[in-house]
C-alpha cells in the first residue's frame, strides 16, 4: 500500500460497481475511478443523475460492497472494518430518514445513544448541534412540523453526533428552496472551517462551485474530469458566454454564421451559446449582422459549460 493510501480520508483506484439487474444482465454503474479525498477538504461529486455518484457514496459509507477495485476509507478496508469505518463517519443521505414520532431534540438524542455515548455527553452535544443547525427553538417541535430546510439541517446535525471526522453528504440541498439551500451552505461552511472534511454529491453546479475545493465531473459510470471548480472552468471553457435566443427551430441553422465570432458554439433546443473571453461584443457583432435574437445574455463560465463541453449534453435534462 502506498503512504497516500493510509494519509489520505478517501483513497479509491479502479472502484467498480456493478448491480445484477431483474433480466440477469449485470449493469456497471461505477466503472473503474480513481479517488483521493484529501484531510480537510471538500470534495465533489458532480454529475447528472445516474452518473453513479450515489453508488459511489454508498460504498464510501461501507454500506455497500465494491464489485472491484481498491478502496480504502480513513485508512481502512471496508470489507473488513466496516463497523470500524461506520463508527468514524458522518453520513447524511439524499432522503431525510428522521423519526417522524419523535421531536426535534429526541431525533438527535437517541441517535447519539446508539453510539454509546453517556447521556449527559449526548446531552450537551445535543444542545450544541441544535445550536449549530439553528434549531435551538424547535427543540420540542415533531419532524412532521419542520420545513424542508430544517430537516435537512437537522439530519446534519445528526450526522455529527458522534464527531466525524468525515462527512458524507448525498445530494444535500435537493428540492430546497434558494433560501433554505443558503442556510445549509452555511452550516457546511462552518464544518469546513472546524476541519470536518467534507465529500458532497450534487448535480447543482452553483453548489459544486461554492462549496468545493475539489471535484470530479462524472457521467455514465466514469470521471470525465477532475480538479479546482475555477481550473476546471479554465481548463474547458471560455471566460464568458453569451447566451442567444432565437425562434424555435433556427438555432442549428445561426450556429454556422455565428461560428466564427467565438472559439465554440454549442447549440441547445432553445439558445446558442457562443463561448468567447468577451459576451458583449459577440452580442453586438451578432446584431451587426441583422441577426435579432428574442433574448440575449452574458455570463461568466460555469461547470455546466465544462460538463457541456466534455459530454455534449447539460447537467440538468
Ligand atoms: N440497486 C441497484 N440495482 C440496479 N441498478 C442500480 C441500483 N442502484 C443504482 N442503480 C443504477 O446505477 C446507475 C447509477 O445510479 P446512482 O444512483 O449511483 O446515480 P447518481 O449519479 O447518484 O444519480 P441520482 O442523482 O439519480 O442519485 C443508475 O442507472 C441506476 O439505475
Amino acid at each position: 500500500m502506498t503512504e497516500s493510501m493510509t494519509e489520505a480520508m478517501i483513497v479509491a483506484r479502479g472502484l467498480r460497481k456493478s448491480f445484477r439487474q431483474s433480466n440477469g444482465a449485470t449493469f456497471e454503474a461505477v466503472k473503474g475511478i480513481d479517488v483521493e479525498v484529501r484531510r480537510g477538504e471538500a470534495f465533489g461529486f458532480l454529475g447528472p443523475n445516474g452518473a453513479g455518484k450515489s453508488s459511489t457514496m454508498r460504498m464510501v459509507a461501507a454500506v455497500s460492497p465494491i464489485s472491484g477495485g481498491e478502496l480504502r476509507i480513513l485508512g481502512m478496508d471496508p470489507a473488513v472494518d466496516g463497523p470500524a469505518i461506520r463508527g468514524r463517519l458522518g453520513v447524511c443521505p439524499q432522503e431525510d430518514n428522521l423519526d417522524q414520532e419523535l421531536n426535534v431534540f429526541d431525533n438527535l438524542y437517541i441517535y447519539g445513544r446508539y453510539f454509546g455515548l453517556p447521556k449527559q455527553v449526548v446531552r450537551d452535544r445535543v444542545g450544541e448541534l441544535l445550536e449549530f443547525a439553528k434549531l435551538t427553538e424547535k427543540a420540542k417541535s415533531r419532524v412532521d412540523e419542520l420545513s424542508g430546510g430544517m430537516k435537512r439541517r437537522l439530519t446534519i446535525a445528526r450526522s455529527l453526533i458522534n464527531r466525524p471526522d468525515l462527512l458524507l453528504l448525498d445530494e444535500p440541498t435537493t428540492g430546497l428552496d434558494p433560501q433554505a439551500r443558503h442556510l445549509l451552505w452555511d452550516q457546511l461552511f462552518r464544518l469546513k472551517q472546524a476541519g470536518v472534511t467534507l465529500v458532497i454529491t450534487t448535480h447543482y453546479m452553483d453548489e459544486a462551485e461554492q462549496l468545493c475545493d475539489r471535484l470530479v465531473v462524472m457521467d455514465k459510470g466514469v470521471i470525465v474530469a477532475e480538479g479546482a471548480p475555477r481550473e476546471l472552468i479554465n481548463e474547458h471553457s471560455t471566460r464568458e458566454v453569451a447566451e442567444l435566443r432565437f425562434g424555435v427551430g433556427e438555432h442549428a441553422a445561426l450556429a454556422e454564421k455565428l461560428a466564427d465570432l467565438g472559439e465554440r458554439v454549442e447549440v441547445l433546443p432553445d439558445r446558442l451559446l457562443v463561448y468567447a473571453a468577451d459576451g458583449e461584443e459577440v452580442v453586438a457583432r451578432t446584431h451587426e449582422r441583422g441577426l435579432e435574437p428574442i433574448a440575449s445574455l452574458v455570463r461568466r463560465s460555469t461547470l455546466e459549460d465544462v460538463f457541456l463541453r466534455l459530454t455534449g449534453r447539460t447537467l440538468v435534462d
